[in-house]
């Protein structure tokens, strides 16, 4: 559905430059759900306004639904939907109106075009607010209308600049619901940009991280974090009464009967005198039980544990140093 490569944006402004986007190759297969997560200014919006022909690459090619995006601009339109960030710009017309106007924008003919805004008015819970102004909406009705209006021409492929953006959480996950619900029923690619780590971590099927204009890792959520990050598991071991049960010894022999599966093992001592064993692993829950099974067989008693899950913040530090969660707020 999307085959980029080397797409390449350079805005040059009173004399300065900026390299936006910097040979950046995608590619997006038919049914895919994929988003591009990065911190502000990475350059997400810039590739995906190249890819809905609304910015001319500086260098580089893509096709979009079959069609070069500089060659066949009507050719890729007419086929995609795009949603962009803050759309439902007539904010004192109608809801009505704006689907109407929509349906004209993409040649759609009338009757077709009533039918399809009433459909889709409905299937995003906007249905009897045609007569209401955009001003008059809430911020997940407005983002609501703005998928609506994207869906108008029923397109294969559809584009999202951060659909959530300034929604509170209800508001997301109600807006993720009817995205998915859509999908599901029309079988449609999506593409979209997004900086809320939990989203793509649980929405993408794909994960194209962007940096600085580039492309530096592209996975699924579970293969970035099994490649670039580790789960932690805590054990609080306590020092026996034994005079050879002091902490050193401890933790030297809980490391000694470790399963397999850590990656690395740091061991501190607390104020208290028992032992923090700190284990990295592709595999935190999995590790526990085995885990606590080899140290009690030592003889070694376990007070807590506590599995901190690998997160996509992790992955992007361990690329970058720095952190996204950061960079975002
Ligand atoms: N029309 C423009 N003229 C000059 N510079 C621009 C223009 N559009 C974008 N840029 C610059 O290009 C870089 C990438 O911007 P872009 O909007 O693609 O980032 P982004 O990853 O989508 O960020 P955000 O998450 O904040 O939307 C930024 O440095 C931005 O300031």
């Amino acid at each position: 559905m999307v085959e980029a490569r080397g797409l390449t944006k350079t805005f040059t402004r009173k004399k300065e430059t900026v390299e936006a986007v910097k040979g950046v190759d995608i590619d997006v297969a038919d049914g895919e759900l994929v988003a591009f997560l990065g911190p502000n200014g990475a350059g997400k919006s810039t590739t995906l306004r190249m890819l809905t022909s609304l910015l001319r690459p500086t260098a580089g090619s893509a096709t979009v639904a079959g069609y070069d995006v500089v060659r066949s601009p009507a050719e890729v339109r007419a086929r995609i939907g795009y949603i962009g960030q803050g759309n439902a710009g007539g904010y004192s017309y109608r809801v009505g109106d704006e689907m109407r106007n929509q349906g004209r924008f993409y040649s759609v003919p009338t009757d077709v075009a009533r039918t399809r805004a009433a459909e889709l008015l409905e299937a995003l819970e906007l249905g009897g607010l045609e007569k209401r102004t955009v001003l008059s909406l809430s911020g997940g009705q407005r983002r609501r209308l703005d998928v609506a209006m994207g869906l108008m021409n029923h397109p294969g492929l559809l584009f999202l600049d951060e659909p959530t953006t300034g929604l509170d959480p209800h508001a997301r996950a109600n807006l993720w619901d009817h995205i998915l619900r859509l999908r599901e029923a029309n079988g449609m690619t999506m593409l979209l940009t997004t900086h809320y780590l939990d989203e793509a971590d649980s929405m993408a099927e794909r994960i194209v991280l962007i940096d600085h204009g580039e492309v530096i890792a592209d996975a699924t959520p579970a293969a970035l974090k099994r490649d670039h990050a580790d789960d932690l598991v805590t054990l609080r071991l306590r020092a026996g009464d034994r005079a050879d049960d002091s902490a050193a010894r401890v933790a030297e022999r809980a490391r000694s009967v470790l399963p397999l599966g850590v990656n690395r093992a740091e061991d501190h001592l607390e104020d208290d005198g028992a032992v923090r064993l700190v284990l990295a692993t592709n595999h935190g829950p999995d590790l526990v039980p085995p885990t606590l099974r080899a140290l009690e067989a030592a003889g070694l008693a376990v007070e807590s544990a506590d599995v901190r899950q690998a997160s996509l913040d992790d992955v992007f530090l361990n690329l970058t140093g720095r952190s996204l969660r950061e960079e975002a707020a």
